[in-house]
């Protein structure tokens, strides 16, 4: 699949500033970040006659949208609007009930080169629907406007779905944008259902929704999407912390792939299947805590996912839309533990059919779905496995689906029955932002020859420091993140995974 040549999409970021020079300091700092234009939000500033804003809003150094919302103060507002058609600024936005005022209707219809924005802001009143924003944008569409904008808080990242269908089939150029952290996938989108612009963060500022201008310009590259971009993401709640889309995105460049990959912070992973059907929706990986639980989402189920209970990747076949699960986690880890223990004893490039891990004592904590998956690789590696989980039930019931034991997690620091043995940490322990936390104390760690962990964010846990201290090879999650990645990227493409470009990328933001 050839990547498409750039599409016309605007990049927007919103300023709020008080005074006229922060603003013009903003419009500069946007124009560095690789924003097309800017929204001078006239309503965040402070000035007592119009004038005042005047130099602004005529000469922005980039084009420029002005709005104003602000319900109390009607009189400026509309004072404001109608300075900004007088000037002829690129875009004007104004609320939808400012428009339909009779006195804007008539600015509206006489304007000369402003293209006007209407915007609508909806908050409440249960999920939306096709049929709510048909007529909504109904309205919107009757007073004229050039732009329509449609602001919705959503409550769960499937009730975008109506909203991406009213973006593919709007007569009208239309601006989506939900606000809130389960919103974000609106904006990242928006561009491969024909979105008008979309809307990124100044200054690498987090707001729950959008995405930094710099992500855009650098990770999402917008402008490479178009109607035929297959979407991938992560199915994971949280998700922010996750490499996938600074990994994925440059990888399907690099092999000219036409996709895109974003994070989907998802709280019912059966309604999101559900909802997102679609053929566009070709792939997913899965993280936490939706392993399990997206099993019974899927058609059909590799055999070593299905033994294993988990999957971490899903893929919609083409031929027939089904789903089918998979699991790269298993060979990732247990491969990435074979290799540092063939390293240690120096038997690196040996060809050997027994696994460094046979006989092993593995000690494991977490039974989740990434414990699982680490629980029958050793276990198919002839290691004797050892559970700890803070839930002793989920332990006990992995420990008898690999004919392993369960043990109680307060016994897990006084847990000594021999050394060179092998620790994998596969609960959420030690993760940012509790970097400062670890599942082992130090002083126990002596017993290992081996210590892995799964957490990726920060590199180096705590509980990898002051495994090296005591001497025993260290594992990092990165090298089972890089190894699950280039697995769900050959079947994402079903293409070869560009393993030096991906690997560099990885350790470069590490
Ligand atoms: O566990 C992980 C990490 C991950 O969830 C991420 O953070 O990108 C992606 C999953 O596919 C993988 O199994």
């Amino acid at each position: 699949m050839e990547v498409a040549a750039k599409n016309s999409l605007l990049v927007c970021t919103q300023l709020e500033c008080e005074t006229t020079e922060e603003m013009q300091a903003s419009i500069e700092q946007a124009k560095v970040e690789g924003a097309d234009l800017v929204e001078l939000c006239i309503d965040s500033m402070e000035f007592s006659h119009i004038s005042e804003v005047d130099k602004l809003i005529q000469h922005p150094t980039l084009p420029a949208i002005v709005s104003y919302s602000d319900e109390a103060c009607k009189n400026t507002c509309l004072q404001v609007l109608r300075r900004a058609l007088d000037l002829d600024v690129e875009f004007v936005e104004m609320d939808y009930e400012v428009a339909s005022d009779p006195l804007m209707s008539e600015i509206i219809y006489s304007r000369s080169n402003t293209k006007i924005i209407v915007s609508s802001y909806l908050n409440g009143g249960g999920k939306p629907t096709t049929e709510k924003l048909g007529d909504v944008i109904a309205c919107m569409q009757a007073t004229g406007a050039d732009v329509m904008k449609l602001e919705i808080a959503v409550d769960s990242i499937t009730d975008l779905a109506p909203v991406f269908e009213m973006l593919t089939h709007c007569q009208v150029p239309l601006i989506a944008l939900a606000v809130g952290s389960r919103g974000l996938i609106s904006q990242l989108l928006g561009p491969k259902f024909g979105g008008f612009l979309v809307y990124g963060s100044l200054g690498g500022k987090s707001v729950p929704g959008l995405p930094t201008l710099v992500s855009l310009k650098q990770v999402y590259q917008l402008e490479h999407i178009n109607p035929d971009t297959k979407i991938f993401g992560l199915v994971s709640n949280p998700v922010g912390h996750s490499k996938g889309p600074i990994l994925h995105n440059p990888a399907f460049r690099h092999t000219r792939f036409n996709g895109i990959y974003v994070p989907m912070l998802v709280d019912d992973v059966k309604e999101f299947f559900r909802t997102y059907s679609g053929t566009d929706f070709a792939g997913f990986s899965v993280g936490i805590p939706h392993k399990e639980p997206a099993v019974a989402c899927c058609d059909e189920v590799h055999p070593l996912a299905k033994s294993i209970g988990a999957v971490n990747t899903i893929i919609r076949r083409p031929i027939d839309g089904k789903l089918v699960g998979y699991n790269t986690d298993c060979e990732s880890a247990i491969s990435a533990i074979e290799d540092a223990l063939r390293e240690r004893q120096g038997i690196n490039g040996v060809a050997s059919h027994t696994s460094p891990i046979a006989g092993k004592i593995f000690v494991l904590v977490g039974a989740g779905g990434a414990g699982r998956a680490l629980a029958f690789g050793a276990k198919s590696r002839g290691a004797r496995v050892i559970i700890f989980n803070r839930n002793y039930e989920r332990a006990k019931a992995l420990a008898d689906a690999v004919s392993g034991e369960a043990l109680h997690f307060e016994y897990l620091h006084e847990f000594f029955p021999e050394k060179g043995m092998i620790l994998a940490n596969a609960s959420a322990i030690g993760m940012e932002p509790n970097s400062d936390q670890s599942p082992v104390p130090k002083e126990a760690l002596k017993a290992y020859e081996l210590v892995f962990d799964a957490v990726y964010t920060p590199r180096n846990t705590r509980l990898l420091r002051e495994a090296a201290e005591v001497g025993a090879t260290v594992v990092s999650g990165v090298e089972m993140f890089i190894r699950q990645a280039l697995g769900q990227f050959r079947l994402f493409t079903g293409g070869l995974a560009p393993e030096d470009f991906m690997r560099k990328l990885v350790l470069e933001q590490f």
